[in-house]
């Protein structure tokens, strides 16, 4: 059996966000998982996500947290409610807020792990903090609130 990403379970119109858009072809399109109570995402960077030779964009770590933590925190939000992803009404979650520390350089050529822990849950509100490892080094620590999206942010 297939587990699917929680981006997989975002309906077709929602499928256009560079980061987690899976209708993005020229997208990053991150993937995220529950893993226990912690989210889970990999990504690869590839070439043109280069910052200095050898080291990753802090740009492009700042997209995946970005994403992975908007993913967790609607994730979340169905688990808080007991439901599953896919269902009616859907629950969506945009970025309020995006904090990064980058504490190490980011070595290019690696799997990077992203790891999310949700810190509070409202209605309205989630927190999320991410940590990015790289070869099992934290490289990155960022914070998001992400807040329920509003109605007219909704494609029509
Ligand atoms: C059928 C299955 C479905 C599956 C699930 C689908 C999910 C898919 C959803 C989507 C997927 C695609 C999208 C991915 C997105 C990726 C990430 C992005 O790039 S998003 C784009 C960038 N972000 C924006 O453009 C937002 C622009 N800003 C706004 O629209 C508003 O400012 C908004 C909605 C963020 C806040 O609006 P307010 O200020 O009216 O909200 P108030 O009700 O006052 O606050 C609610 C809580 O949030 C806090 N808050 C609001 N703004 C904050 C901020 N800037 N910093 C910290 N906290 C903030 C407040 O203090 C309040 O917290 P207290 O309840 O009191 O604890």
């Amino acid at each position: 059996m297939t587990t699917l990403a929680f981006q997989d379970l975002y309906p077709d119109e929602l499928g256009h966000c560079y980061g987690c858009g899976k209708n993005n072809d020229h997208g990053l399109q991150i993937k995220s998982f529950w893993e226990g109570k912690e989210t889970v995402a990999h990504f690869e960077p590839r070439p043109e996500h280069t910052a200095l030779p050898g080291y990753v964009y802090g740009g492009l770590i700042a997209s995946l947290i970005d994403c992975h933590g908007t993913g967790s925190a609607a994730a979340a939000a169905y688990k808080a409610n007991g439901r599953d992803m896919g269902s009616e009404p859907a629950l969506r979650f945009v970025t309020a807020n995006l904090n990064v520390d980058f504490l190490a350089p980011t070595p290019m050529g690696e799997t990077l792990e992203l790891r999310g822990k949700i810190k509070e849950i409202k209605e309205k509100k989630v927190i999320v903090e991410i940590t990015v490892f790289a070869k099992g080094k934290a490289c990155a620590k960022g914070s998001i609130v992400c807040v329920k999206m509003p109605a007219s942010m909704m494609p029509s």
